[in-house]
């Protein structure tokens, strides 16, 4: 497995656990993470031949160096510690809990994780950890969820529960979600973790999913969770950035360097103040630049 945590989490893809098939292929999509499911897509005659068969795939299934996410089953069900054990044993980057309302049921989640470990000779706190938020109480205390554990990569939202949870339903243009993106993104930033905005169920409605995605690229999300490839290269597109914004990045890294050359932290240039702020989002620009495959080795736009 190949937990790296800078890394560019644009797209996290459930696949159902009960789909051999799925488990086999998932991993020739280019998701930047894979996201095994154990809950709600799978039935609860299948939640034990599920677990094994990720485990299987775990052990067998070669995924490249894509980031491997299981969704376990929730803390009120008598399942999850089962998952725990066994994903923790196949080595699994990160646990995704489900329905998180607190900080303590990241806690006590931590508390399994560390004991399945310790069993497996994995070394402690290397198994990761992020939480889905679905519910009115997971949002009002997603800032203490976000900063539970030191394993915690990310907080994600999942609007079709917490939509059911607040007596509404999904709308285009998602007026419903405002709050809570914005409660997410904002505890996300605060802890230095990543945000994940929710899927869009709507796997042939491209349009939608592209005005969806620039909506929260624009809020500061990582990425969304997707539940069908094909939704893949169509966040990847929205993430990826422009060739002026690459060669403006290009030009603010190439004016700090020679400002630091000179012994300072700050330089103008066309006029506009350049400093670490600005630094750091060319940085970004040109990370999402290299992964969208739109500029050579050298950091130079090529297009596509
Ligand atoms: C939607 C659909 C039925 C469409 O089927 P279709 O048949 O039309 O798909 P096609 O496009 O024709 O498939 C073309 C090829 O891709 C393969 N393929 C498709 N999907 C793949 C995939 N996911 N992984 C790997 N492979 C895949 C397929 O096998 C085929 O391969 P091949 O035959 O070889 O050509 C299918 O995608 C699917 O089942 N998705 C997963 C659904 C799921 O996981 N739901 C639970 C998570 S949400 C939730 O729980 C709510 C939440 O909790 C969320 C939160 O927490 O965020 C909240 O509260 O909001
Ligand atoms: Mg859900």
């Amino acid at each position: 497995m190949t937990f790296k945590p800078d890394r560019l989490r644009r797209t996290m893809m459930f696949v159902p656990g009960n789909n051999a098939g799925m488990l086999k292929d998932a991993g020739i999509y280019g998701a930047d993470s894979i996201m095994f499911d154990l809950e709600d897509s799978v039935s609860l005659a299948e939640k034990d031949s599920a677990r094994i068969l990720v485990y299987e795939a775990l052990q067998t299934v070669d995924y490249g160096d894509t980031e491997l996410v299981v969704r376990i089953n929730g803390l009120d069900t008598e399942f999850y510690q089962a998952d725990i054990k066994a994903m923790v044993k196949a080595g699994i980057d990160v646990i995704r809990i489900p329905k998180v309302e607190n900080a303590g049921m990241v806690e006590a989640t931590e508390k399994l994780v560390a004991d399945a470990e310790a069993q497996f000779g994995i070394p402690v706190g290397t198994t990761h950890v992020m939480a889905a938020i679905e519910s009115a109480e997971g949002v009002l205390n997603v800032s203490q969820i976000a900063k539970a554990s030191d394993r915690m990569i990310g907080v994600a939202l999942s609007a079709e529960d917490y939509t059911t949870d607040m007596q509404t339903h999904r709308y285009p243009g998602g007026k419903e979600l405002e709050f809570a993106r914005n409660m997410i993104i904002n505890a996300a930033r605060a802890a230095h973790i990543a945000a994940f905005d929710t899927v869009y169920t709507n796997v042939d409605n491209v349009d939608g999913l592209i005005e969806e995605t620039e909506f929260i690229h624009q809020l500061g999300y990582d990425g969304k969770s997707v539940i069908n490839p094909r939704q893949i290269p169509v966040i990847n597109k929205v993430f990826e950035p422009s060739e002026t914004e690459v060669k403006n990045a290009q030009n603010v890294i190439a004016a700090i360097e020679r400002a630091h050359q000179a012994g300072s932290g700050v330089i103008a240039m066309n006029g506009q103040m350049v400093d670490r702020p600005v630094v750091l989002r060319a940085e970004r620009v040109m990370k999402l630049a290299k992964a969208s495959g739109i500029v050579d080795k050298e950091g130079h736009y090529i297009g596509k």
